[in-house]
């Protein structure tokens, strides 16, 4: 089954700004990037979407165009909760509560919100449940850095940790292949 991640585009939030599950806009003008995006998309998909309108947008502009039956909105697609730092410059975060997370943002949890173990649950119980389905069509999913990193890690057979080390710009689409829930993947 092939599947199509794809990474929102820019947002509203300055640079510096920790807005994970916050609802912040899409930076205008976006239609060029849509349309770059769309290029390299299939033609009839099953489309999924985070509820967060960085993605719905997005997701909206592709299945107007190509052949998808709904968009799926999925809370388990969201981006990490980042509870008390939520719209928080990230310099103003106390050090003495940044630190620990910093040094083990894969298992510690931010105050009041999610650790990068908790995200990755949500999003490879989506993975599992969704694949089991069998599509005949490819799916896309729209989604936000961590949750396609925490995919990235599941095919690539990488530790969390590693999750960070390459790059997902804004507006990034990449295509992964998955056999069966148990045996994943590869991707390109
Ligand atoms: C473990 C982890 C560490 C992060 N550090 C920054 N962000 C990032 O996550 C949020 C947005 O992602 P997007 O732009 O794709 O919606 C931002 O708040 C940014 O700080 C992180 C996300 C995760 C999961």
């Amino acid at each position: 089954m092939e599947v199509y991640l794809v990474r929102h585009t820019e947002t509203v939030c300055e640079k510096g700004i920790c807005y994970g599950q916050s609802d912040v806009e899409i930076r205008e003008p976006y239609d060029l990037v849509f349309q770059t995006i769309l290029s390299q998309l299939p033609q009839e998909a099953v489309l999924y979407s985070s509820p967060l309108q960085r993605c719905v947008v997005l997701a909206k502009h592709i299945q107007e165009n190509i052949k998808a039956n709904s968009i799926i909105e999925d809370s388990r697609l969201m981006e990490m909760h980042f509870g008390d730092w939520e719209l928080q410059s990230w310099n103003d975060i106390p050090q003495e509560v940044l630190n620990p997370w910093m040094e083990d943002f894969v298992n510690v949890r931010v105050p009041n919100g999610e650790s990068f173990v908790d995200l990755n649950k949500r999003v490879l119980d989506f993975l599992e449940n969704e694949i089991a389905k069998g599509s005949e069509k490819p799916l896309i999913i729209v989604a936000h850095a961590g949750v396609i990193r925490s995919i990235l890690c599941k095919i690539n057979n990488l530790p969390l940790l590693e999750a960070f080390k390459s790059k997902l710009d804004f507006g990034a689409v990449v295509k992964i292949e998955i056999l069966n829930s148990t045996r994943i993947l590869k991707s390109f």
